[in-house]
């Protein structure tokens, strides 16, 4: 039977160097930052950025009473599932640093692929109102001190090309107080020395603290574990909708999993409440609701000004389609309070995983026409009228 646990198989237990240690002590009791320090964790693919920000929120967590997450690999975020950027508020020690765990963040935007690749210009939006909005809410020259809060931001591992320009906007944009440089024992995929990403004549204050990947080898060269990303991401989206269920009930497997999915009654959405947008894709008008059905989409509040990125509240998956009745069925573990703030479902390339739709999990093959759709409604009339059915659409 497959378990739908998250531990990282690969690594039993983390090993912290003296360099790592001395790093993240670095970081959290720097006296020159009076300010909350701001640290950027940056190195090539699978050298250890997420272990070691792991690590050291847990130390700066030692120091402060919170500590903000700044999660920018789209691919494999550390409170989220993928597809997610997003700024977490963490309050607790991790007590495993092996196992990664789902936490709700603060504010998160859907950008809806595993990869910055096909809308880097997106990307950064995302990352920089994301990084303004921490600055503006956690570092205030007037607010009283006990509000500051250090910040941890995780970066991705695409490190050459387009990745490596990704990386010095960023930089440049957040301006760390800190950068964590991991390097290899290849030094070509390496980033480049010293402090890359600034301009020669830049003479501002950042510590550059350069540490190598900690697992290494008996000749001291860097052993990489591969992890299988496309596994953890469908792992993590099924811890996500694990919670639609209280912790009590006993779903471990993939199996009771998709059982329990497929016998929840999901929230019914009036179609006329909601827009549709495709994130990385266009959609003739008369294939929208064939494109949306048994897909996830990301629940987002559209703002004000067009301009502005919507914020997500989280994912959802579409159970069905009645164009008759002009429902939308969906089943998300967001709680009602906030769905019915949402009046934007956001698709992108974030897709139910396959070993979920293998078993049992079953949706009608095109949308719900009218002679399927005899079911019965909620009981309440909410302000966006979402409502939850009394049973289930299986
Ligand atoms: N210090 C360590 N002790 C034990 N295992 C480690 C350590 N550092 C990294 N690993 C293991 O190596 C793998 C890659 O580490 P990690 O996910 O932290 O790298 P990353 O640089 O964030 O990867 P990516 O570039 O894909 O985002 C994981 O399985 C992790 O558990």
């Amino acid at each position: 039977m497959t378990s739908i646990t998250e531990r990282e198989e690969a690594s039993p237990s983390i090993y912290i160097s003296d360099e790592w240690s001395a790093a993240a002590g670095l970081v959290a009791y720097d006296s020159t930052t009076s300010p909350p320090p701001i640290a950027l964790v940056c190195g090539p693919k699978n050298c250890g950025k997420t272990t070691f920000s792991r690590y050291l929120l847990n130390i700066l967590l030692q120091r402060y009473k919170r500590v903000g997450y700044l999660d920018t690999d789209v691919g494999q975020p550390e409170f989220t599932t993928s597809g997610f950027l997003s700024l977490t508020v963490v309050d607790k020690l991790t007590p495993d640093l092996t196992i990664p765990c789902l936490k709700t963040p603060e504010r998160c935007f859907f950008f809806g692929d595993v990869s910055s690749k096909r809308d880097p210009t997106t990307y950064l939006k995302c990352i920089f109102t994301l990084y303004d909005y921490y600055r503006k809410e956690y570092c205030k020259s007037d607010s009283p001190v006990k509000n500051e809060m250090p910040l941890v931001v995780n970066t991705h591992g695409w490190v050459k090309g387009v990745g490596y320009d990704i990386l010095v906007d960023m930089l440049r944009h957040i301006a760390p107080t800190h950068v964590v440089k991991i390097n290899i024992t290849s030094e070509r995929k390496n980033l480049p020395a010293g402090k890359f990403w600034l301009d020669d004549g830049y003479d501002g204050q950042v510590n550059l603290i350069e540490i190598n990947s900690a697992r290494q080898d008996s000749f001291n060269r860097s052993v990489l574990i591969q992890k299988d990303a496309c596994l953890l991401r469908d792992l993590r989206i099924m811890a996500y909708f694990r919670q639609c269920f209280p912790s009590n009930l006993n779903i471990t497997t993939i199996k009771e999993l998709a059982n329990a999915l497929a016998s929840h009654p999901p929230y019914q959405v009036p179609i006329s409440s909601i827009k549709i947008r495709h994130l990385h894709s266009q959609v003739p008008h008369t294939e929208v609701f064939y494109s949306l059905n048994a897909t996830i989409v990301g629940l987002a509040v559209s703002s004000k000004q067009p301009e502005n990125i919507p914020w997500c509240v989280g994912l959802g998956i579409v159970r069905g389609i009645d164009t008759f009745k002009g429902l939308l069925y969906l089943i998300s573990p967001v709680p009602l309070i906030l769905l019915e703030k949402v009046d934007l479902l956001l698709q992108g390339f974030i897709h139910i995983p396959t070993c979920l739709l293998q078993c049992n999990f079953v949706f009608t093959s095109e949308y719900f026409s009218s002679a399927t759709a005899c079911l019965s409604v909620g009981m309440a009339n909410y302000a966006m009228g979402m409502t939850r059915l009394r049973m289930p659409l299986a």
